[in-house]
């Protein structure tokens, strides 16, 4: 088989699903009437029906990582499902050549009254492997697996952390051409993410591998190709993965701020950002100064507040921090009110949303008076769509002494 041959080919795959069971099952049965009659309207909807898939069209080649994501709900399971014969679609056509390793639920194609080790015969043989092949592999995959001690042990005893490291154990080792990864790999600890990660690298050159996951740095790392569903759309579809990701975390805007903490000092009155646009998203370009502006009317005696400013990515992963760290004597106006202006030059923070969270506390680091969660968000510009949190400036220079 050539390196680059398609092993993955699904050509107008569609799946509806029903809302309401008892008419699902209602109209399961007059599905199987129609199709015996050779008289298919898989195309149309009935009343409570809906699209979980809608006119899926694409293609993978060996040495190709896909990466499947999209919100809840938006199809990335039940389309792993149809790629793994699991379910089948109500249009289109799936082609896959090769053998399919799968990880698709948590436990599931585990038996759970038998062992670690029963279960390992077992799905080999399922996926056509002799049991003298299976032999020969055992002991791989219990040390990849790491689980020796338990392996006579039923799965149903298994932690959710020892059935994802057999299940992985067990689709990666069978060498698969095809790998389906759901989920689960987000149960496994970091030891075993990181195992995960190189096995997969091992194996792409040579397998075509679907990744589902809402971790998106799980995904960037692993993915050279990326689609975006969208209520069963296929919204993106292309090579360039921070693209894609960009363009879902944009569905992502978190407008509720949360007042976590108010020991009733101190009132914010506004906080801004100091933008030429003036809409609901302020908006900075790479490399622009940040200057934000808060005001708060004292509601009792405050000598010198600490302000501390918070930065989250799109992750929610805490990545800088302003603060306010010296001892500063406040001006505040006769009723009560005083502001500050923060600025922080030449910002580096890569492309993409940001939230803000707000803690005032009411001595020198002392006593926190007053604690307010994304209380504002911006949005950082740049051409390049990178997923690290900074694009650090830099210059490269080619000949120097
Ligand atoms: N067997 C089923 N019967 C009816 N509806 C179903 C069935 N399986 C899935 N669905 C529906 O199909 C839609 C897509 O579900 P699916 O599990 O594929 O989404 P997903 O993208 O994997 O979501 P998540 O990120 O939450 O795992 C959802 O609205 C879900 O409720």
């Amino acid at each position: 088989m050539s390196d680059k041959e398609v092993l993955v080919k699904v050509e107008g795959l569609s799946k509806k699903f029903c809302k309401d069971l008892r008419t699902g099952l209602w109209y399961g049965v007059q599905d199987l009437f129609t199709n015996f009659m050779g008289n298919k309207n898989e195309r149309t909807l009935r009343d409570k029906e809906f699209w979980a898939l809608q006119d899926i069209n694409f293609e993978l080649k060996r040495g190709e990582c896909l990466g499947l994501i999209g919100h809840n709900g938006a199809g990335k399971s039940t389309l792993l499902k149809i790629l793994n014969g699991l379910i089948k679609p109500d249009a289109g056509k799936v082609t896959i050549k090769g053998r399919v390793g799968a990880l698709i639920e948590l436990g599931a194609g585990f038996n759970p009254i038998l062992t670690g080790r029963e279960n390992i015969y077992n799905n080999g043989a399922i996926l056509g492997f002799t049991r003298e092949e299976i032999d020969n592999k055992l002991d791989e995959i219990i040390d990849f697996a790491e689980i020796r001690e338990f392996i006579d042990m039923p799965v149903q005893h298994y932690s959710s952390g020892m059935k994802v490291r057999l299940g992985f154990a067990v689709a990666a080792q069978i060498q698969p051409d095809v790998l389906l990864i759901d989920e689960v790999l987000a149960v496994g600890d970091m030891g075993f993410v990181l195992k995960c990660f190189k096995t997969i690298d091992d194996i792409l050159p040579h397998t075509a591998i679907i990744f589902v996951s809402h971790n998106m740095p799980m995904v960037s790392r692993i993915c050279n190709k990326l689609i975006l569903l969208n209520k069963g759309e296929m919204q993106y579809f292309r090579n360039d993965v921070a693209k894609g990701i960009d363009k879902y975390y944009s569905g992502f805007i978190n407008n509720f701020s949360n007042v976590l903490m108010d020991e009733g000092f101190l009132k914010l009155i506004s906080i801004y950002i100091n933008t030429e646009e003036k809409n609901n998203l302020p908006q900075l370009n790479w490399g622009d100064d940040l200057q934000l502006i808060l005001k708060f009317q004292a509601l009792k005696k405050i000598l010198q507040p600490h302000i501390c400013i918070i930065i989250f990515d799109k992750e929610q992963r805490p990545v800088a921090s302003l603060e306010l760290n010296k001892k500063t004597d406040l001006t505040v106006s006769s009723d009560g009110y005083f502001e500050f202006k923060v600025t922080h030059k030449k910002l580096q923070l890569s492309k993409g949303i940001y939230s803000i969270n707000l803690i005032v506390y009411k001595d020198y680091y002392k006593k926190p008076i007053l604690r307010i969660n994304s209380v504002l968000n911006f949005q950082v510009k740049h051409r390049d769509d990178i997923w690290q949190p900074f694009l650090l400036s830099s210059t490269f220079v080619n000949k120097f002494n």
